[in-house]
């Protein structure tokens, strides 16, 4: 089942540099673990801000709470979902 989310990162302004800086190191190395896996199947930057737009290929809504819940940013981030569906027209055979 897929998933558009749209994540945006609302650091505190007083978290300390070394912390930001672990908290990202470990966004990315899950982030690119689950892009391997096939779980997060897209990951676009929104330009000019600190968001994303993403796409997840996952069991079910649980699974996806599950998911965004272990993301290291989860604590500092604000996360808008949609569930998708195969649009009639697409001729994208993985679009389900
Ligand atoms: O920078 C972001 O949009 C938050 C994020 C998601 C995966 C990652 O590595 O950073």
């Amino acid at each position: 089942m897929l998933f558009h989310v749209r994540m945006t990162v609302k650091l505190p302004t007083d978290m300390p540099a070394e912390q930001v800086t672990r908290l990202k190191a470990d966004e990315k190395e899950l982030a690119q673990r689950l892009q391997g896996e096939g779980t997060w199947r897209h990951l676009w930057r929104i330009a000019g801000l600190y968001a994303n737009v993403s796409v997840f290929d996952v069991a079910d809504a649980q699974a996806l709470h599950d998911t965004l819940m272990q993301l290291p940013l989860y604590p500092c981030m604000e996360i808008e979902v949609m569930a998708l569906c195969r649009h009639p027209s697409s001729i994208h055979d993985d679009d389900r």
